[in-house]
């Protein structure tokens, strides 16, 4: 058993189980939802708001940070935390992504990946070295290896050498990796192949990593696809290691991930949607924007004890939203965020109750059976 995570409930019915994760700002209690602050910042969420709405841990990422301000910039302002005022634990991403899915020019080599700046056009290569170099730099608590996340239609043939490369990645990591305070997590790749999964789980493990994330998921592949992975990873990961998948998800994802025994989550779609007026609720989504509110004085979810919920009405928000008020996309984050970490209580609540499964169905049956 690692000293830096505890399982401490396994739920008797099923793979779901809660744990502790300690990092240098702070204990995390798992299964847990990551709010996704890009660029050192939740959009339109301030850190007290954030720990107000029960947020344990933030993302931020390598990425963009590194081209703006700049990772030694951060780093002479005495790092991330000091920077945006949070005091808690931050997980920062490898950049590999981001680079993949943000910008057209990029060439991806043996040293690393070759990009243009989508600010200013300049040139840049992103190797392993420099991801952790950074990643070190901004001081988050929990840092991943740089990876390589194939295209969700890639071949076998490109899978297998792709995998090969993040298996050689993540041992350049681990080696460049020197402030041992810091977590460092390998990112398993493979795509939909239960076999190259294995294979690259297998790779990791010998390297050694504090915790395993799955990459190469919610890329577009078909649901079907995405928990057969899971199922097939869900065995082979270490018991009693963090398990992270990235990029995930809604909260049938979240909900169907944790009965297979994952513990962590991050996604841009709580601070999306909200922006776009998709709200999450204990009845399915609401789309504030639509004329049935226009009278409804009642809150956006009856059953969320939010700051919004228990002083807006649905009436106003979408008033707020049909007239572009920076205060929309505020409120709609703040209960986005608020009602993805309640969810993320109720299923650890659950899960010491060792009444998981039955949740889980509960779960599915509330979201869809909407009066909508
Ligand atoms: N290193 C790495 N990162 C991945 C990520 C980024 C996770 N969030 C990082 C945060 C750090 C800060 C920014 C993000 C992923 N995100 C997704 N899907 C998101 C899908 C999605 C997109 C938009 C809306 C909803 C869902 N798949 C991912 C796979 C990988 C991967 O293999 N390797």
């Amino acid at each position: 058993m690692p000293d830096h995570f505890q399982v401490e409930h396994q739920d008797g019915g099923c793979r779901a189980r809660t744990g502790r994760l300690t990092t240098p700002h702070g204990e995390i209690q798992t299964p847990i939802f990551m709010p996704v602050g890009t660029n050192a910042s939740v959009k339109a969420m301030r850190p007290e708001d954030l720990t107000d709405a029960g947020a344990q841990i933030i993302l931020a990422n390598t990425y963009h940070l590194y081209l703006r301000p700049g990772h030694r910039l951060v780093e002479e302002l005495g790092g991330l935390h000091r920077f945006m005022s949070w005091d808690r634990p931050i997980l920062t991403d490898s950049g590999g992504f981001q680079v993949y899915s943000l910008t057209e020019l990029r060439k991806i080599t043996e040293e690393g990946v070759k990009f243009r700046s989508h600010i200013d056009g300049s040139m840049h290569l992103l190797t392993p070295e420099l991801s952790i170099k950074v990643q070190e730099a901004l001081g988050a608590d929990i840092i991943m290896c740089f990876d390589e996340c194939p295209p969700a239609d890639a071949g076998r043939e490109y899978v297998e050498r792709s995998l090969a490369m993040t298996t050689r990645w993540a041992q350049r990591s681990k080696d460049a990796h020197t402030r041992r305070d810091q977590l460092l997590f390998g990112i398993v790749q493979g795509g939909r192949f239960s076999d190259l999964r294995q294979r690259s789980l297998q790779e990791l493990q010998g390297i050694g990593f504090d915790g395993y994330a799955l990459g190469g998921l919610s890329v577009g592949e078909e649901k079907p696809v995405m928990h057969e992975v899971m199922d097939a990873c869900s065995d082979l990961l270490p018991a009693d290691y963090p398990r992270y998948i990235m990029g995930i998800g809604t909260p049938e994802d979240l909900v169907e991930a944790v009965w297979r025994g994952y513990d962590m989550f991050d996604c841009v779609m709580p601070t999306r949607n909200a922006r776009n007026g998709m709200l999450f609720t204990s009845q399915g989504r609401v789309n504030i924007k639509r004329k049935q509110y226009e009278q409804d004085q009642g809150p956006l979810d009856p059953a969320c004890s939010c700051y919004v919920c228990r002083n807006y009405s649905r009436a106003y928000l979408r008033h707020l939203f049909r007239s572009g008020e920076i205060l929309a996309s505020m409120l709609n984050t703040h209960h986005n965020i608020a009602w993805y970490l309640s969810l993320m209580g109720r299923i650890r609540e659950a899960i010491r109750q060792d009444q998981f499964e039955a949740f889980r169905k509960e779960f599915y049956h509330q979201q869809h059976t909407t009066a909508e």
